[in-house]
């Protein structure tokens, strides 16, 4: 069945729950709440949407334990960047598996988010970006979060905290003065949408005074 998938995660020790339904819409305009000039007051809070397009990213990654997505924005709030764990490019065949020792093992080929969100960055420098992150950067990504510029993090999950890296990571972004923070999102659930739902909306949904639905072509 097409976009009916719920996707969920505790990462950060159960303290959020991003949720992402692919299940309604924001097309029924008519129920929800107004501001003064007749906009609509429930919209999606800027950060929020950039950890929810982190969360998104991931999906993309084909490992099967651990998926990251990251996403770079400017200091005017513009997406520069957006990256998940990825094989390098000609190398997609290689092996997913964990094995330490052998030349099978993922780690030693796999580009993490953070490394390819830079990597794919459409301006020419990074300098005072933010990165969203959905788990807190390894050791190696924080020397190439530092070297590019990005002056802040935004993670969701720091669920390698107790390790080497992890430590490591913080010593060194303290000493760059590269600041970091958990996400605390506004919204705990976000929910994207389903595009079956769409076009049944479309359907339904009656003029107001202030919109006026999309008009559906059909065929004859
Ligand atoms: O900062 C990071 C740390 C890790 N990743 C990627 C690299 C791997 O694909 C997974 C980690 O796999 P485990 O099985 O949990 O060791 O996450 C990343 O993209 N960024």
């Amino acid at each position: 069945m097409l976009f009916t998938k719920n996707y969920s995660t505790d990462l950060s020790a159960g303290k959020y729950y991003i949720y992402i339904s692919l299940r309604r819409i924001a097309m029924d305009v008519s129920t929800e709440p107004r501001n003064l000039n007749g906009g609509r007051e429930d919209v999606l809070e800027q950060s929020d949407y950039f950890m929810a397009t982190a969360f998104l990213t991931a999906q993309q990654s084909r490992d099967p334990c651990t998926q990251v997505g990251a996403v770079i924005v400017n200091e005017r709030n513009i997406i520069v960047g957006i990256g998940h764990n990825k094989m390098p490019n000609g190398c997609e065949n290689f092996p997913w598996s964990k094995q330490k020792k052998s030349l099978k093992d993922k780690h030693l080929y796999v580009c993490h988010a953070e490394m390819n969100a830079i990597s794919n960055k459409n301006m020419t420098d990074l300098k005072n970006c933010t990165i969203y992150v959905t788990l807190f950067p390894c050791n190696e990504c924080a020397k190439i979060i530092i070297q590019s510029g990005i002056r802040t993090i935004v993670y969701m999950s720091d669920k390698n905290a107790y390790t080497n890296k992890t430590r490591a990571s913080k010593m060194m972004f303290d000493a760059a003065g590269v600041t970091y923070s958990q996400f605390e999102p506004k919204n705990k659930r976000i929910i994207v949408f389903d595009y079956d739902e769409i076009n049944r909306k479309e359907e339904e949904v009656t003029p107001t005074d202030s919109c006026t639905p999309a008009k559906k072509i059909r065929p004859s």
